[in-house]
Formats: C-alpha cells, structure tokens, sequence
C-alpha cells in the first residue's frame, strides 16, 4: 500500500506550539510527516540561534510525546530559487503534498506541479519564533509558547544565554 507523506518546512527557531499544533493536524491527512529544518547551515545569530541539530532535538523530542511519525531532515537553503523544489526532493522522502504559507514556498512547489495546502495559523501573536526570541531577551514568558520538551533542549543546550549574547552587536 502506498504510504502517504506530508512536507512542512519552517526555520524552528525555536520550534513552538504552532508548528506542533499543524504537524498534529497534518499527521490526521497522512501516514507520516517529512519535517525539513530550512536554512540548516544557520546559528548563533539573532533569528537564527540554534543549529540545525538542536531543532532536530527539539522536534523529536515534542513529536515523539505526541506519537507522530515523522523524519525532520536539515536542508541547507541555496542561492537558486529555481532549483530549490529539486534539492528538497533529493534530500527528503518521497511526499505527495505540501504544507506551507510562505508565499515563495507555496509559489516555487505550486510551479513543479505538486499540490500545496495552506493551513489557518494557531494564535499567531503568540506562537511565532520572532515573538518568542523577543521575549526569552527581555526575561519575559516564553515557555508557555513552546511544547514541553523543548523547554528542556534549550535549557540543555544554555540556549536563552546563547541568543542574548550574539544578540548584542546585532540588534534584530
Ligand atoms: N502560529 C502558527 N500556526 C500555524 N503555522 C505556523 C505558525 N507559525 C508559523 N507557522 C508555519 O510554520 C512555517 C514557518 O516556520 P517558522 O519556523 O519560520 O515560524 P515563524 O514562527 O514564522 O518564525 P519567525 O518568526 O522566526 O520567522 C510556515 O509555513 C508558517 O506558516
Ligand atoms: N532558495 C532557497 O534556498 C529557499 C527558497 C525558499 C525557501 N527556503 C527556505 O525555506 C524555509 C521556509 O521557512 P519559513 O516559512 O520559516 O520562512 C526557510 O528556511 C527558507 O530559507 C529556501
């Protein structure tokens, strides 16, 4: 029996309760969930403070709580918009639909002919990575906004610490 398989791409910087709100939601259309860790060869600048394996962390460790098949696979971004649906299939398991509101996503998978879907967004005042790297630099509640497992990575991995400081010559 064919397997079907979602794609979902996003920063994960951190990875917070609206992507694991929708991965939930889309693991209910399909039997397993390709996660891909986009712009993988950042870290340690202010929108981007983690690496691409500590986002792996995060996302096993809240998806694996929740029961929900997936692989969450780094893919470095290029410098090529027009080869990039290319790199991502030659990374990442065979998928048959797409999930994402990044218009240039949704835009670049829609021209090579494979169906995109654009789910509603979960409290978007709230979970979103900018929204959530704000307030871990001003001390303020952050660990409501992210599942519980990756509270623990980024106490792991001193991640607060890490983004205030090479937040201080980069205002971002
Ligand atoms: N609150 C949310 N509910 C549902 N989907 C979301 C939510 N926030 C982001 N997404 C989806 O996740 C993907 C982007 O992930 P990304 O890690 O860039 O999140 P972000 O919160 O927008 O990050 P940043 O604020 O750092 O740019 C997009 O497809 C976007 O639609
Ligand atoms: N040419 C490219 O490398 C290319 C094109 C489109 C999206 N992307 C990446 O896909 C991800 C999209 O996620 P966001 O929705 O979080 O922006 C980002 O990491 C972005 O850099 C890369």
């Amino acid at each position: 029996m064919h397997m079907r398989r979602a794609f979902y791409i996003g920063r994960f910087q951190p990875f917070h309760l609206g992507h694991y709100s929708l991965i939930k939601d889309i693991a209910r259309d399909v039997d397993e969930v390709v996660i891909g860790i986009g712009s993988a060869q950042k870290s340690h600048e202010p929108k981007n403070p983690f690496t691409a394996g500590e986002r792996v962390m995060m996302i096993k460790h809240a998806l694996e709580d929740a029961g929900i098949k997936h692989y969450a696979i780094p893919l470095e971004d290029l410098q090529r918009n027009a080869v990039w649906v290319s790199h991502i299939i030659s990374m990442t398991p065979p998928f048959d639909v797409v999930y994402s509101n990044n218009p240039l996503v949704v835009r670049l998978f829609k021209e090579s002919g494979i169906p995109v879907e654009q789910p509603p967004m979960y409290q978007r005042e709230g979970y979103s990575g900018s929204e959530i790297r704000k307030r871990m630099l001003r001390d303020e509640d952050w660990k409501s906004l992210v599942p519980e497992a990756v509270v623990d990575v980024i106490e792991e991995i001193d991640g607060v610490n890490r983004l205030k400081c090479v937040s201080k010559s980069d205002a971002d």
